[in-house]
Formats: structure tokens, C-alpha cells, sequence
């Protein structure tokens, strides 16, 4: 039946202001206003339809794509919509395109790399679309490995001109979004030579396609790499694959704020760190940490309100069965990541601080917090990704049978959302990344330097080398300072160890290749540790809202006890609890888990996703599955007859040869 809501008891029994709350979760009533208004925008335009998306074939799927990326441009200059609404909008169309990578990183380089000229030349034409940009870094033989690139960019003094110039197959630029079949422009990520001398990596503004007619330029080799992981999904992209054959370009197209080249073919290194080259990394790295939490709460939203929805066993003289959601095991796997999305909310919105302050720090030439910054970033985007594919997994199977088909919304999500581990830097290589600052900390710990920021708790080592929990009962588990105190100790704990077993190799490089596994775990706890201080910073602001603050603390409750429940060998290996407390940590998690099950539904609708937006029959906001899911069946392209294509020429026969078989 329409118009029922078949969570609308669930919804009754709220303890707390769900419209409150959209503001908290939003992070500002403008943030709530915005995207309420512009998702409502996208829902009810049938040019944003996802109708039959996963059914497209690839040539199909991608024309569509286009045509709904330029007809949000379209809609974004007629309505006159501003920077933060079209990437609002952008964001509710759902469908990865090369728009993201124009956008989200080739903008983003030249303004961060290039010098204020080149950025008054270049940025005008990205900003009205008419070059189309990708960031052309990766290559077949090199990912992570940035330093290993191999492309070439040799400068010629004669015409004051680079030559671009892939000398080997493994050299081939491999993977850049919006590459394949798109883009007009890349920023190429090179060798600079000059005067016979590599200079290493550094970027430039190379044109690949033809303004006229796109066609590839004479010297440019460019496709897309192939069909990629999951239905619909990821395919909507054209990564793409780009060689280059002696393609000359002027001097004035190396981005020159970190170095540069004269027109003599001296090469001159700014007072800027070189690591500014990364900084577009740094940048989208932050931007992943505040979507993991958009890809979670999607998944959350759907399992929650299917397992709200969904009824097995327990039926008691004819009544009704349980709702699975009644299950603690079933809330032991999904509040917890229920928890985790408001968790990577709350570090989001602050490692968007971090980034503006490092920014601005940046443009004043203090680079201190450039190595902080860099940790934060690489670690938090590791920690959220992981967490975000394997919760959408999760999800999927709290979903049982039903989280399989397309129609619930959750393969595709997964498959579009998994390769965040991978891009961006590698999860792990990452986590290294933030192991070598942890290791560089502690090593300068006797020399009289404090450390500050996220890793100022290293400045209390002592203490926290020695220090024991002092909880008795299951609720001094809720004291932050109790909470906060165990995540300190066991990071510290866990990187001295490292420390010191690092110290018994006579060459520091070969100890951390053989220390590796250990240290990634170290930088898990750090990463851990900031993710719970930060939700716990949020609580001691001033919340309004009548029983806001009081979910919040459940959630943030349950994020770190099921941490702590998840990482127990961590805890009780370093010392610092006893095996009582930590089955004291488990009790505390279990009554959080009946605190927040009348809240469930609410919190998830505080989300303000609409159903456009989360496309999941299983998620739907009424709860009115079983008729969509049967109706859903039906649109299959098998369904369009009763006697299926192929039935004359396969089927047929071998039904024939069966029935004279048993003639005879
Ligand atoms: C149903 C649903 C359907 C639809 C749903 C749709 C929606 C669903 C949601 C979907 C979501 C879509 C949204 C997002 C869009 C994104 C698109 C994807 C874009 C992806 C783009 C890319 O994928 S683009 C390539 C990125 N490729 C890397 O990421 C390489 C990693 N590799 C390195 O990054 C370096 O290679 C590595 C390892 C540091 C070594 O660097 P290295 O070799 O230089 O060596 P070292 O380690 O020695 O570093 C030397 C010193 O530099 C310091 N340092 C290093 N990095 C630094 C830095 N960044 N900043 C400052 N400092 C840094 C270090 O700390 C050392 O400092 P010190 O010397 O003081 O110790
Ligand atoms: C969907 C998608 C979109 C992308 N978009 C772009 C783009 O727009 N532009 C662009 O330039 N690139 C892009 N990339 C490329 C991406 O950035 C790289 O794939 C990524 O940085 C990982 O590098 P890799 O592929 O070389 O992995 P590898 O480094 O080869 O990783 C393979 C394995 O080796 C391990 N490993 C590697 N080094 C170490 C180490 N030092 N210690 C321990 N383990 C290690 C890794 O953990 C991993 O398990 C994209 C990739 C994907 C999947």
C-alpha cells in the first residue's frame, strides 16, 4: 500500500530531536540547508534517474553518464548555483565522473602547485569548463611508488620548450579518472632533466585532445584501461591509459611554485618543502576521510531500516516473529558501525580544520605542521576507508539473501566505494607513512622537543609507559577520561615497542621492512586514538537539542568499546588492563547496545538521505520492501518474456533429447 510508513512506530519511539540532530550530522544548519534543499533538487528531476543503471551496457552506461555530468552543468549555470552548491549537487547526482577528477584534483593542483600567474592563466578556463582536466600521476609499472615514475619531461633550451616523452611500456600513465575518453588537459606528473640532470618529480600542464575536434594531439597515445569491478558502479569512469611520444610543450607548463626551471635551463628550488608537490594528496585525502562517512551512514541507513523491517523465528501463539534487529548479534554488528559513521563525521569535519589551518599556515611560509598534517591525513584516510568497505560488507550481509541483489543499493555502493583503499595511496603504504612520523616522535623524545597537536599525548610517555585503568565497574568505562587514557597508553605503548625492537638492527631501513606488520598496527592505534578523542572533544561542546547529546554519547560509547572489545589483545598485551576490565568493557557495550535501540531508526533518518540518494529498495523510507522488491523483479530484461532468448536453441533440444532418452 502507498503512503504508509511501515516504520512509523519505530520512529515513535525516538528518545530524542531527529530534526536537531539532521543539524549535528550536517554540521551547521546552512551545511543542512544546503543539502537538504539541493538533494531535494536532484530527487525530482528525472534527468538525475538511476533507473536501469546497473542493467547498462558499458558504451550505454558511460553516454549516460555524460549526458547527466553536463546536464548538472547545464542546471548548475541556470539556476546560478554557487561553488559549495554545485559540488552539492554533484555530490546528490551520485554517478562518478570525469567531472570529479576536473573538479577534485586538477584544479586543485594548479592552484596548489602553480604560481600566481599560471593559476590567473589556467584556472578561468577550468572554472567555465571549457579544458577539461584530469591528474595524471600513476603508471603501469608505479603507484606508490611516486618516486619510481619513469615519464620524462627534458627540457630544450633551443625552443624553451619540455619534451614529454614515455621512454618505457611500464612508463604508460595508467588509471587517471576522466583520462580515457574525456579530458582535454592533464597535469603529467614527470622526471624533470635539464642540463643532463634528473630533478625527480614534478608536475605539468600537458594537452592531450584537440579543442576542435578531440582528437588525441600528434605524439599523445590516450584510452580508457577497461571495465572495472561491479555492475554499473566504477564504469561510469574512464580511467585511462596515456603515452607520449616526444610531446613538446612551452617552459611555462611545469607548475613552478615549488621549483622551477629558467630560460636558460636552470633548475631553481623554491624556499617551499618539495613534499608541496603531494599536496594535492594531502587535499583529496581529507575530502575521503568526510565521505567515508557518507558511504557508511548509506550502508547503515539501509541495514538499519531493513532490519527493522525484516522479521525471522520467535513467533509466539500467532503473533509476530522477531525483527532482526532485536538480535544482539545482529546489533553487535551493525550499531557499532551505526556508531563508526557519526565517528568519521565528527574527525572529518575536523581534519577539514586541520587542512584550512595548515593552508593558511602554508601560505604564510610556516611548513611546521606539514608533517602532522600529512600523518592525519594519510592515517585517517587509511582507518575510514578500511572501516567504510568492510562495514559496507557488512551491511550488505546483515541484509541476509535480499543484500545481494542490485535492488538493495549495496553491491554497487560497495563496488564504487572499495577502490577508496586503494586509490589516494595505498592503505598501508599509508599507514607507514604515519608509523615513520610515530617512530620519528618517539626517537626525539629525550631532545627536548614537545610534541603538540594529535601527538602531544607522546609528551606524557612516562606516565603513559606505567600508568594502569582504574576501572572497577561496567560504567566507569563511560568516563572519557578512563576511555581516553587506555587509547593513549596503548598507542604509546605499542609504538616504543616498535621503537625499541627497531633499535636492535644495526640499519634503521632493514628493522622497518622486517618491523613493517608491527608498525602498521602501531598507526592503527594512533589513528584509533584520534578518531576517539575527536567524538569525545565534539560531546564536550555545547549540543542543543532535547536528548541530541545523550545519543551521541551512546554512539560514542559503543564506537570505542567495540574498539576496544575488537583490539582487546592490544589493551591487555601492553598492561594496561586486566582481563576483568576488559570483560567489565564488554558489559557496558551490551547495555549501550539496548540504549540505542529505540533510537536506531531516528538516527539513521537523521542522515536526511532521500530515497533518490540511496536508491536501495531495502533502505526505503516507508519500509514498503516486500511490494518494491516484487515489482523491482519484474523490470529485469529476462522478465520482458515469459519464454526466455535462447530457449529455441538451448533449452529446447536438450528438454527433446531428455524425453527420448526416457523413451527409451
Ligand atoms: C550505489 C552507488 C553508486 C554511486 C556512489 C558514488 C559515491 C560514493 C562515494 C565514492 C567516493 C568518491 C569521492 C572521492 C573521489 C576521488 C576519486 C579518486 C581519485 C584517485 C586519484 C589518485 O589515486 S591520484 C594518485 C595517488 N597516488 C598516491 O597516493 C601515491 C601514494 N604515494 C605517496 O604518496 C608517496 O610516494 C609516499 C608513499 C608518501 C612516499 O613518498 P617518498 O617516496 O617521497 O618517500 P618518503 O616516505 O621518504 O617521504 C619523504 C618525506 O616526505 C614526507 N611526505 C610524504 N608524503 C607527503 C605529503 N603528502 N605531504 C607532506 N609530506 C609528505 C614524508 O613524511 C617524508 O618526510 P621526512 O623526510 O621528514 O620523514
Ligand atoms: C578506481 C581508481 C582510480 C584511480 N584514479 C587515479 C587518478 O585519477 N590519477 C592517478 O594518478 N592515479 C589514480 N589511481 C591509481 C592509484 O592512486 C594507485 O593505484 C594507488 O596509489 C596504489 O598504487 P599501486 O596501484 O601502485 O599499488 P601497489 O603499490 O603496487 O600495491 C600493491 C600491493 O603492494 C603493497 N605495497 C606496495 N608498496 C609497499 C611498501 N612500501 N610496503 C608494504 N607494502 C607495499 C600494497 O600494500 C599492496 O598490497 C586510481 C586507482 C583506482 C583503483
Amino acid at each position: 500500500m502507498e503512503g504508509v510508513d511501515y516504520l512509523a512506530d519505530e520512529r515513535k519511539k525516538a528518545e530524542f530531536d531527529v530534526n536537531e540532530m539532521k543539524i549535528v550530522w550536517a554540521g551547521s544548519r546552512h551545511n543542512f540547508e544546503l543539502s537538504d534543499r539541493i538533494s531535494k533538487l536532484v530527487a525530482n528531476d528525472p534527468g538525475f534517474s538511476k533507473e536501469g543503471r546497473t542493467m547498462l551496457p558499458r558504451k550505454e552506461l558511460f553516454k549516460n553518464t555524460l549526458r547527466k555530468a553536463t546536464y548538472a552543468w547545464k542546471r548548475i549555470i541556470e539556476l546560478r548555483l554557487s561553488e559549495e552548491e554545485a559540488a552539492k549537487l554533484r555530490h546528490f547526482v551520485d554517478e562518478p565522473a570525469f567531472t570529479d577528477l576536473h573538479w577534485g584534483m586538477f584544479i586543485p593542483a594548479i592552484k596548489g602547485q602553480g604560481t600566481d600567474e599560471q593559476q590567473k592563466k589556467w584556472l578561468p578556463l577550468a572554472y567555465k569548463m571549457q579544458i577539461i582536466g584530469c591528474y595524471a600521476q600513476t603508471e603501469l609499472g608505479h603507484g606508490s611508488n611516486v618516486q619510481g615514475l619513469e615519464t620524462t619531461a627534458t627540457f630544450d633550451p633551443q625552443t624553451d620548450e619540455f619534451v614529454i616523452h614515455s621512454p618505457t611500456l611500464t612508463s604508460s600513465k595508467w588509471w587517471p579518472g576522466g583520462l580515457g575518453k574525456v579530458s582535454t588537459h592533464a597535469v603529467v606528473y614527470a622526471r624533470l632533466i635539464t642540463n643532463g640532470k634528473d630533478y625527480g618529480i614534478n608536475g605539468f600542464i600537458v594537452q592531450l585532445r584537440s579543442l576542435e575536434d578531440h582528437k588525441p594531439l600528434p605524439g599523445v597515445t590516450v584510452g580508457d584501461i577497461g571495465l572495472k569491478f561491479g555492475n554499473g558502479a566504477y564504469n561510469t569512469m574512464d580511467n585511462g591509459v596515456l603515452r607520449f611520444d616526444h610531446v613538446r610543450i612551452p617552459r611555462d607548463q611545469m607548475l613552478m611554485r615549488v621549483s622551477q626551471v629558467t630560460r636558460e635551463g636552470k633548475y631553481v628550488q623554491s624556499d617551499v618543502p618539495r613534499q608541496l608537490l603531494y599536496g594535492t594528496m594531502v587535499y583529496v585525502r581529507q575530502t575521503i576521510v568526510s565521505d567515508a562517512s557518507n558511504a557508511l551512514s548509506r550502508a547503515v541507513c539501509i541495514a538499519t531500516r531493513y532490519s527493522a523491517v525484516r522479521r525471522q523465528f520467535g513467533s509466539q501463539n500467532g503473533g509476530q516473529e522477531i525483527q532482526v534487529i532485536d538480535y544482539k548479534t545482529q546489533q553487535n554488528r551493525l550499531f557499532p558501525l551505526l556508531a563508526s559513521a557519526y565517528a568519521f563525521r565528527f574527525v572529518g569535519e575536523w581534519l577539514k580544520w586541520l587542512y584550512t589551518d595548515v593552508t593558511q599556515r602554508l601560505q604564510a611560509n610556516d611548513f611546521s605542521t606539514l608533517p602532522e598534517a600529512h600523518a592525519c591525513t594519510a592515517g585517517l584516510k587509511s582507518l575510514t576507508t578500511t572501516a567504510t568497505a568492510d562495514g559496507i560488507e557488512e551491511c550488505r550481509k546483515l541484509c541476509g539473501g535480499h543484500g545481494y541483489l542490485c535492488s538493495s543499493g549495496l553491491p554497487e555502493l560497495f563496488a564504487v566505494y572499495v577502490p577508496a583503499c586503494t586509490y589516494e595511496g595505498d592503505n598501508t603504504v599509508l599507514l607507514l607513512q604515519v608509523a615513520r612520523f610515530l617512530m620519528k616522535t618517539v626517537s626525539q623524545l629525550g631532545s627536548g622537543k614537545k610534541p603538540v597537536g594529535t601527538i602531544a599525548y607522546m609528551g606524557r610517555i612516562e606516565h603513559l609507559m606505567q600508568c594502569r585503568s582504574d576501572v572497577k565497574q561496567a560504567k566507569d568505562w563511560l568516563k572519557p577520561s578512563a576511555v581516553v587514557e587506555a587509547f593513549e597508553a596503548r598507542a604509546a605503548r605499542m609504538s616504543v615497542a616498535c621503537a625499541q625492537n627497531l633499535s636492535k638492527f644495526d640499519n634503521p631501513e632493514e628493522g622497518f621492512a622486517e618491523l613493517a606488520a608491527d608498525l602498521a598496527e602501531a598507526a592503527v592505534a594512533h589513528c584509533q586514538l584520534i578518531v576517539v578523542s575527536k567524538f569525545i572533544e565534539k560531546l564536550q561542546q555545547d549540543i542543543p537539542g532535547e536528548g541530541v547529546k545523550q545519543q551521541l554519547e551512546v554512539l560514542c560509547g559503543i564506537y570505542y568499546l567495540f574498539l576496544l572489545h575488537k583490539h582487546q589483545g592490544d589493551f591487555l598485551g601492553t598492561g594496561y588492563i586486566t582481563s576483568k576490565q576488559a570483560s567489565l568493557a564488554n558489559d557496558q557495550l551490551r547495555a549501550l547496545y539496548s540504549q540505542l535501540r529505540p533510537n536506531a531508526i531516528s538516527l539513521v533518518d537523521a542522515f536526511n538521505y532521500t530515497d533518490h540518494f540511496l536508491d536501495s529498495i531495502l533502505g526505503r523510507y516507508d519500509g514498503n520492501v516486500y511490494p518494491k522488491l516484487y515489482e523491482a523483479a519484474w523490470k529485469d530484461p529476462l522478465n520482458q518474456s515469459d519464454i526466455a532468448d535462447g530457449f529455441h536453441e538451448y533449452i529446447r533440444p536438450l528438454l527433446k533429447q531428455q524425453l527420448r532418452t526416457a523413451r527409451l
